[in-house]
């Protein structure tokens, strides 16, 4: 800050244009009486979550392969000493707990290319990768492309020359080598770009062992919205789902491969001269053979590109509780109330936009609730603010149905609890069957109203199996047996889910 203000005193028309003293304008501009300038970055909450993202991913294009040659007084023609090129970058997907939602990503994400090959056997760099973090519970789908696998974890002390980036080497490595003459056996390749398969099935299995398998049930975005395209249905129906989840922190996934570099004529002259190759492949039993004529030579030397991949990244919010309600029932005032998150908390319908995640402390254990923004009658038919969130609920553990006792009292428009508890239930079924069967407990809030307490006691007559917890959230009563029974739904203690046939309607 000194050395801009320094800058703008040495430049004349600050000089002529400053009335005030430099230290004023130090110490003193920030509480200036000027309306201030409202930050463009609005808080978390005031944001609607951004948890379905369209990602193109392109893996960095190999470095070409150099043709030199190094020529003495004693040898007139030379002896070839052009180093391959480097591998372009990866895109790598990483899970990270500090990422909230998809808003701070880029749609087109592309890794660096390797760096061309150079005289005196020098591999061109290893193109940088491009990781791009990602929250936990990411879903992949894959409209197009080939499928993710786990990226190693391989300390930059066991690389080969050839895949550590930003090295350039005077002597290639054996396995640099040998890597180099795998790169175009590629004969079922009919692109001619490098195939994954083989490291994609391994990755698969790995992958199978340590990632979440999601339920096979995806919900199209675009099925009840109106305004797409022909083209997003068709790709959406074209969509690979769940190729892959990124449950844990520090999980990587490479979405898109950087291409192999590209061969120096180091690799190229070495070979026999009457066997014959084609850009399709070298002959399997690694007599490399070379008789290229010049325009396949110069193919072979030109780097492979990156592979392309367009994935649909899908935000499932990890959670072990979920705060399931109408809008106004008081699910963000409870959470508040049960743990220390600070959500919004406004007296009109959907403040919550966006689930938020408490933590409740117990002093052996804890478990994280989700507060789901409110559903409504409808909600799958995208009525408020539709059913898209609900894909948050899929992965927790236990339900905890909030009803406002209150809603219908004194003439109020709301519905009676026992109502807006078969709502709840016929939404979760709409969205997903079988959603609501997990183990619930139902947090009647607003108990503090006048009248609440008798239509608490009809609650309880109306609806079997399940237990009620009447609660204050406002006032924080009946939170620690609330806590409780959160514990016991945990622990497998109450295992009931809440069936419509459970309640008794009008
Ligand atoms: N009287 C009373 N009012 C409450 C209680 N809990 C919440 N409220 C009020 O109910 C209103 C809605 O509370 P929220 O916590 O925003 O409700 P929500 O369910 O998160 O609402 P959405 O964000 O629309 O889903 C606020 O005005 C709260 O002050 C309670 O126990 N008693």
């Amino acid at each position: 800050m000194l050395a801009l203000y320094a800058k703008s005193l040495r430049h004349p028309k600050a000089v002529r244009q400053s009335s005030q003293p430099p230290w004023h304008f130090l110490f003193f501009s920030s509480y200036s009486d000027s309306p201030s300038k409202k930050s463009k970055l609005a808080p978390l909450q005031e944001r609607r979550m951004i948890d379905r993202f369209k990602l193109y991913a392109k893996g960095g294009d190999g470095g070409n392969g150099c043709s030199s040659f190094r020529r003495s007084r004693h040898d007139r023609r030379g002896i070839p000493d052009g180093g391959n090129g480097g591998r372009g970058g990866d895109v790598i997907l990483e899970c990270s707990p500090t990422i909230w939602d998809f808003s701070g990503l880029q749609h087109h994400c592309n890794a660096n290319r390797g760096g061309h090959g150079a005289s005196k056997n020098k591999i061109g760099t290893r193109g940088d990768d491009k990781v791009v973090r990602v929250p936990v519970g990411t879903v992949i789908h894959l409209i197009r492309g080939e499928i993710p696998y786990v990226a190693e974890k391989i300390s930059s002390a066991d690389l080969d020359p050839w895949e550590t980036p930003g090295t350039l080497v005077d002597n290639v490595s054996r396995s640099g080598q040998e890597r180099a003459l795998k790169v175009p056996n590629m004969e079922e390749n009919t692109h001619g770009l490098p195939s994954h398969n083989e490291r994609n099935l391994e990755a698969l299995t790995s992958m199978e062992q340590t990632t979440h398998v999601a339920s096979p049930v995806i919900h199209s975005q675009f099925s009840s919205s109106e305004s797409c395209t022909e083209e997003e249905i068709r790709e959406e129906q074209e969509m690979q789902c769940n190729v892959a989840e990124l449950t844990e922190q520090g999980q990587r996934v490479v979405v898109a491969c950087g291409g192999e570099g590209g061969l120096g004529n180091v690799f190229t002259a070495k070979c026999p001269r009457k066997t014959k190759i084609t850009k399709s492949g070298f002959q399997r039993d690694n007599t490399l053979a070379f008789e290229a004529p010049d325009d396949e030579q110069s193919s072979l030397s030109a780097g492979f590109p990156g592979s392309e991949a367009i994935l649909v990244l899908e935000l499932k919010s990890i959670a072990d509780v979920s705060l399931v309600g109408m809008p106004n029932a008081g699910k963000s005032t409870l959470l508040g109330a049960i743990s220390r998150a600070k959500p919004s908390v406004g007296h009109y319908a959907f403040t919550t936009l966006r689930p938020n995640l408490g933590n409740l402390k117990y002093d052996d254990f804890k478990i994280t609730v989700a507060d789901i923004p409110g559903l409504i009658k409808g909600a799958h038919e995208n009525r408020g603010l539709g059913h898209a969130f609900l894909r948050h609920i899929e992965r927790t553990k236990v339900l905890a149905f909030v009803v406002d006792l209150a809603a219908a009292l004194d003439g109020r428009k709301g519905i009676p609890p026992w109502e807006q508890l078969r709502d709840l239930v016929l939404e979760l079924e709409y969205h997903q069957e079988g959603l609501s069967d997990r183990p619930c407990l139902i947090v009647a809030n607003k108990i503090d109203e006048e009248g609440a307490d008798g239509v608490y006691e009809e609650l309880k007559t109306r609806v079997q199996d399940v237990p009620i917890f009447p609660v204050c959230a406002v006032l924080e009563e009946g939170i620690p047996e609330l806590k409780d029974g959160f514990r016991r739904l945990m622990d497998g203690k109450m295992s009931n889910g809440l069936k419509i046939d459970n309640i008794m309607l009008d």
